[in-house]
């Protein structure tokens, strides 16, 4: 199942820098894992925005729920997901 995420992240003006660059590091580590893993299928900065639009691959709503509330920056996130199927004039055939 696929799903378009959107993510806006809103660190608080008055975060430790130290806490926020962890928060960084560990988000960042975990968000290649899931890509190595098949399940973050495309991550794309918003040009000009603190914010990304993903793909995600997963198996359930459920599994995609778990995923991103365990992200670390997920307190601190604003996030839409739209569900995706596959468009009848794409001619992607792995696309499901
Ligand atoms: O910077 C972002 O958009 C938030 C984020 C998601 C994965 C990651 O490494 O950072």
């Amino acid at each position: 199942m696929l799903f378009h995420v959107k993510m806006t992240v809103q660190l608080p003006l008055d975060m430790d820098p130290e806490t926020a660059a962890r928060l960084k590091a560990d988000e960042k580590a975990l968000a290649q894992r899931l890509q190595q893993q098949g399940k973050w299928r495309h991550l794309w900065r918003i040009a000009g925005l603190y914010a990304n639009y993903s793909v995600f691959d997963v198996d359930s709503v459920q599994e995609l729920h778990d995923l991103l509330m365990q992200l670390p920056l997920y307190p601190y996130m604003a996030i839409e997901v739209a569900a995706m199927c596959r468009h009848p004039s794409s001619i992607h055939e792995d696309d499901r």
